[in-house]
């Protein structure tokens, strides 16, 4: 059944952002989930869409356990105004996979791993996986994209590239894994926040003051 309530959250599928939707707001299939869960293009979209009222909540990456701050969303809730209501906070555990072409791997397996020119992530991941990319690809070119899954789908269709995606990637779009656990530090994980349209008057809550006290920090 669709549900009633719009998620909005950084696709597309296959994003650790998603799994922190599912996480916090269950299966989309459940029969008896009341919520619709849309993928956007960018962190950005997720506060915009937001504000417009086109969703009850997005869901949106804070901070890593590697390396911080979530850059795009600390500065998106600096600038909003109102500041969205912070109303959950979900940790999804973030082991990053390399990703590729089954021809790219074809290549990678006869001519070694220096063929690989491109390394397409989202740019939160490289110092999460700094010791690998450095050991494995230190000359290939490494190339932003607005989520994961994009990178994923980007080096799908191009020779001589790889992504840094989550196995749920590897799960809905057709490319192959290359390796798993590329990340520095076992036990990588990425906090999430749920965001909430911010109602006039209202009370901010504990979780509010305290992402507002973080953000200035
Ligand atoms: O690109 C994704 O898969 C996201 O959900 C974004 C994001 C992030 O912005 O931190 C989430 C978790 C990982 O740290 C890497 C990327």
């Amino acid at each position: 059944m669709a549900g009633s309530k719009i998620v909005g959250y950084l696709g597309p599928p296959g994003t650790y952002s998603q799994q922190a939707v599912t996480q916090h707001f269950g299966r989309e299939e459940a029969p008896v989930n009341r919520y619709s869960f849309i993928p956007l293009q960018t962190i950005a979209d997720c506060f915009s869409e937001l504000k417009k009222g086109e969703l009850s909540y997005a869901v949106v990456p804070f901070a890593n356990s590697t390396n911080g701050a979530v850059k795009f969303t600390y500065d998106l809730l600096r600038e909003a105004d109102p500041r969205p209501s912070v109303i959950g906070r979900t940790d999804v555990p973030v082991a990053h996979y390399v990703l590729a072409s089954e021809t790219t791997i074809r290549k990678i397996k006869d001519h070694g791993e220096q063929i690989v020119r491109r390394v397409y992530s989202h740019p939160q991941v490289w110092t999460q996986c700094t010791k690998y990319l450095f050991e494995h690809f230190v000359d290939a070119e490494k190339i932003d994209r607005d989520s994961t899954a994009l990178a994923a789908q980007q080096a799908a269709t191009e020779d001589n590239a790889i992504a840094i995606a989550s196995s749920a990637a590897a799960d809905v779009i057709d490319v192959e894994v290359y390796e798993t656990n590329v990340q520095d530090v076992e036990g990588n994980y990425t906090r999430f926040l749920v965001l909430e349209p911010y109602v006039d008057g209202q009370k901010r809550t504990e979780l509010d003051r305290w992402v507002a006290e973080e953000i200035e920090k």
